[in-house]
């Protein structure tokens, strides 16, 4: 073990959780893999050859699975938080009777959580007595990084002890970790882009051209960042790796899951019976339906996010939401529309 080796535990043993701890063990930290109790038949006893999330991988084996939550957090230096968000609360709520404020804790999770339009790293702050957080965000699909391809990643904190720890204990040959204080802009662009990932994904399924492909990905990135600049979030921040480059990742690879949902969508399968097959967490679905909501409290023009709730949950056909999209609303769809440099002085998260 290296002699700066840390005490990591890593919540959540799905593909992304597993992923995160391989790259930590890589490192020579003492990484605890929680999982709940229902996943140990399948995960424990195969985690160090294939998991279930990522067969095939070869996963450090000095990661340490649990399913003892107290056991993972109690004297962790250093926790990564990787629950479904919409799991998020309840586990960061039971973790918390283990954690103390000195411990830094770091979401992973792309949602936003469905009471009160929270960010999981708010929920990190109102559940637990930590005072250390961060949003880890990136182009990270989880398979790539458990193949150990060349990778970047930013760890967003206002605190710099928390941008420092996670660069010195992440960073690798193939994890590149770049910091950011804007916690809030990283977090919705993790989270965001799932939305888009779906549109893609229809895209592709429907042998949409190039340049449609382009358009697409390029009115997602002002949409989304029109939204977060909102909320808060510095549309700069949009221009890296955790917004453009999330963004590109999923809306281009069949391995995202978010685009496997918007591919079967448009072949006609429903939402249902896809999300049943999936076998894995696509936040999107979920996303669009709580950002649809606060964009209309917000009033942020925000087209795609409509047409594709009207799509998803509506029941409307994907032709004529196209058809929408390209004709509709010509006044409005100006090419750029964020706050004047007099707000941007001044972004703070509403
Ligand atoms: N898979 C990927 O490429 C990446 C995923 N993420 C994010 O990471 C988060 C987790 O995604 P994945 O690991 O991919 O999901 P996954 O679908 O591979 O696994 C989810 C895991 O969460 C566990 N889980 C569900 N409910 C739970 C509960 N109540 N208590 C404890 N564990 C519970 C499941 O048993 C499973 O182990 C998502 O927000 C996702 O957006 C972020 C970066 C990349
Ligand atoms: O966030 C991801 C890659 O950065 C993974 O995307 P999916 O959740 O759509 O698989």
């Amino acid at each position: 073990m290296n002699s700066d080796a840390k005490k990591v535990a890593v919540l959540g043993g799905g593909s992304f959780g597993t992923s995160i701890a391989n790259i930590l063990a890589d490192n020579g930290h003492q990484v605890r893999l929680w999982m709940r109790n229902q996943d140990t038949v399948h995960d424990i006893a195969t985690i160090h050859e294939n998991t279930r999330y990522l067969p095939g991988k070869k996963l450090n084996p000095s990661i340490i699975p649990t399913t003892c939550l107290e056991t993972a957090v109690v004297s962790a230096d250093l926790l990564f938080v990787a629950i479904p968000s919409k799991a998020f609360q309840s586990v960061v709520r039971d973790a918390a009777q283990w954690l103390n404020e000195d411990q830094i804790l770091v979401s992973t999770t792309k949602g936003i959580g469905e009471d009160g339009f929270k960010l999981m790293s708010q929920i990190l702050e109102e559940n637990t007595p930590c005072k250390y957080i961060g949003v880890l965000s990136g182009p990270n699909l989880a398979k790539e990084v458990a193949e150990r391809t060349l990778t970047g990643s930013v760890i967003a904190s206002e605190h710099e002890e928390v941008r420092l720890a996670v660069q010195q204990t992440l960073s690798c040959g193939y994890f590149r970790v770049y910091a950011n204080s804007d916690r809030f802009g990283v977090e919705l662009g993790g989270a965001l882009k799932n939305i888009y990932a779906i549109a893609s994904g229809m895209a592709a399924a429907l042998g949409m051209g190039e340049n449609t492909k382009s358009m697409l990905i390029t009115r997602s990135l002002a949409e989304m960042s029109r939204f977060a600049a909102r909320l808060g979030g510095n549309p700069m921040t949009f221009l890296g790796l955790a917004g453009v480059g999330d963004l590109f990742v999923t809306c281009t690879s069949p391995l995202s899951r978010n685009y496997q949902v918007g591919y079967a969508l448009a072949q006609g399968r429903q939402l249902e019976d896809i999300l049943a097959t999936l076998g894995g967490t696509a936040e999107g679905v979920n996303t669009i339906r709580l950002v649809k909501k606060q964009s209309e409290e917000l009033e942020v023009y925000m087209p795609l996010v409509h047409g594709l709730y009207d799509i998803l949950f509506e029941g409307k056909e994907l032709k004529d939401v196209i058809k929408k999209l390209m004709l509709g609303e010509q006044n409005s769809d100006v090419e750029f529309v964020l706050p004047g440099p007099d707000k941007l002085a001044n972004l703070k998260r509403g």
